[in-house]
């Protein structure tokens, strides 16, 4: 049944499926579409872009639109929501149907997202000639008693938009045929799990195609009440530490919160290895198999990124030297994870977070923290983010977040004169202590839980682990932010220093 806004069909969609969408998709997609956050072939050459719309919505001034993107590496398929009006004009724009309306980006407009949250409430189904949009929700607030909706901060992958501090509805971007990690994970940890520190799911919009398996457009999510990420607590925290405006009683607070830090994420890896019919959450035990293929994996990463880093360490600049003392490092660093493929297996196999950083961590404000954002690593295909992994991926992802943290704060102070030596040295102690408390936190919480791995394979998996996010942090920085690549290049070159130290 359709609420009052949605309708199967509208004058803007027949639009949209005629002559006027394929020349909008034709003439004016491959030039905007590039220019987005959450475009994620920016360099490629776009060939045809297919516009397709499935429903309309605010009585027919919006229309749910996916766009097809032919690219050289594959296909690319996004959700592009269409207003012929919208309540910001001037930054949504995309362009002009030809001889009808201007189209505007409608994941910016609170309209349709007061209608989306609305369908979810209701439950609606429409069914147009290319299939079907399905929504379903629980516990969504009604219309009238819903805060303003207001999007949150700048763009990232998606869209999130909040309602006040009753609801977050999120808007995706890029989508994969299947189950979206970011909705099963969070449904599971809430219903089955019963895991407090992660936001409840509240509701979902489900493509569901004529042809083709079925995909998440939007889900709504409890709002979690925050004081900011835990990546903007720490830094200006460190910023106060390097700067020396930091006393012995705030150390102490710091530890003692990334203690709780850690004691969280062993609360979210024993949520996640219970016992479960689910076959999509049941944990599995580790085997030589698994070992075996994580070292092959890694190993092959620590290629791709030298061969990433070799041209820079040849080019003369800031970072020639530290990439060129990485390729040094690169034999020894292979040699020494590679023995993870002959140790003996512990451990069990789970889904995990999968794009675990401490921008992923909201710090409440009873300084406790709530986890979001379960969509894993968005460049990484959705068979490899459902996949069940060593939840020691989430520890090393945090661990490694928490180096770059007390990182970041040295080259902010270099950068405002500050002796890089003198911040180097309390960023250090900052991250030693950081680190510690976390691990203390996080094996405290596991200790006795099935998943965690006997103390010896825990070691050699987190150094495999490590070295493999931190050789993957060269290669995105290299990509997209060269300023930052020192970071993880400093990264890999501590840990070859602790895998050399007797
Ligand atoms: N449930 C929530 N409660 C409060 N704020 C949230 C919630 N979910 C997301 N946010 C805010 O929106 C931002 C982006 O959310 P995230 O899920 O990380 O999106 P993306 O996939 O685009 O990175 C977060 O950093 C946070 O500030
Ligand atoms: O947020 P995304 O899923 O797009 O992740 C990418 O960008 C991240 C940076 O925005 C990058 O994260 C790295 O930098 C963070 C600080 O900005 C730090 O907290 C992370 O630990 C570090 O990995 C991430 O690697 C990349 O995939």
């Amino acid at each position: 049944m359709n609420g009052p806004g949605i309708t199967e069909d509208s004058a803007l969609c027949r639009a949209l499926s005629g002559e006027a969408g394929r020349a909008f998709a034709r003439d004016v997609l491959p030039g905007y579409l590039p220019a987005q956050r959450w475009f994620g072939a920016k360099e490629a050459r776009i060939g045809d872009v297919d516009l397709t719309s499935f429903c309309a919505m605010d009585e027919g001034d919006a229309a749910l639109c996916i766009a097809d993107v032919a690219l050289p590496g594959g296909a690319q398929r996004y959700f592009l929501p269409l207003t012929a009006r919208t309540d910001d004009a001037a930054r949504h724009r995309i362009g002009r149907l030809p001889d009808g309306p201007a189209l505007f980006d409608g994941a910016a407009d609170m309209t349709l997202a007061r209608g989306l949250l609305q369908a979810m409430r209701d439950g609606q189904t429409v069914m147009g000639p290319q299939g079907g949009v399905r929504f379903e929700g629980e516990g969504i607030p009604p219309a009238a008693q819903m805060d303003t909706p207001t999007p949150l901060a700048a763009e990232q992958s998606n869209v999130s938009i909040a309602f006040g501090r009753q609801v977050v509805l999120k808007v995706y971007r890029r989508l994969r045929a299947g189950p979206q990690p970011d909705v099963e994970v969070s449904r599971h940890l809430t219903r089955a799990a019963r895991f407090a520190h992660a936001p409840a799911w509240l509701g979902s919009a489900t493509l569901e195609p004529k042809d083709g398996e079925a995909t998440t457009l939007a889900a709504a999510f409890a709002y979690a009440p925050n004081r900011g990420d835990a990546w903007s607590h720490f830094t200006s925290r460190l910023d106060a530490v390097v700067a020396r405006r930091a006393g012995p009683a705030d150390l102490a607070e710091d530890a003692a919160l990334c203690r709780l830090l850690g004691q969280r994420t062993g609360g979210l890896h024993r949520a996640l290895a219970a016992e479960t019919a689910d076959h999509a959450f049941a944990p599995v035990p580790v085997t030589r198999a698994d070992l075996a293929a994580w070292t092959a994996e890694a190993l092959a990463d620590i290629d791709d990124a030298l061969g990433m880093i070799a041209p820079v360490a040849r080019t003369p600049g800031a970072l020639a030297a530290v990439a060129g003392d990485v390729m040094a490092r690169g034999p020894v660093l292979k040699a020494r994870i590679e023995r993870v493929a002959s140790a003996a297996p512990s451990g069990l196999r789970t889904r995990i977070h999968g794009d675990y950083h401490l921008g992923q961590v909201l710090v409440t404000p009873d300084d406790d923290f709530a986890i979001i954002d379960f969509e894993g690593e968005p460049r990484r295909d959705l068979a490899a983010r459902r996949a069940k992994m060593s939840p020691l991926r989430d520890v090393a992802g945090m661990l490694r977040s928490i180096d770059y943290a007390a990182r970041s704060a040295v080259l902010r102070a270099a950068q405002s004169g500050a002796d890089p030596a003198d911040a180097a040295a309390r960023a250090d102690d900052w991250h030693a202590a950081a680190s510690r408390a976390f691990m203390a936190g996080y094996r405290d919480e596991m200790a006795g839980c099935a998943a965690a791995p006997e103390a010896a394979l825990e070691t050699a998996l987190l150094e495999l682990f490590l070295l493999q996010k931190a050789v993957y942090e060269v290669s995105y920085e290299l990509s997209n932010r060269p300023d930052w690549a020192v970071v993880p290049m400093a990264g890999v070159l501590k840990l070859a220093d602790a895998m050399s130290a007797p």
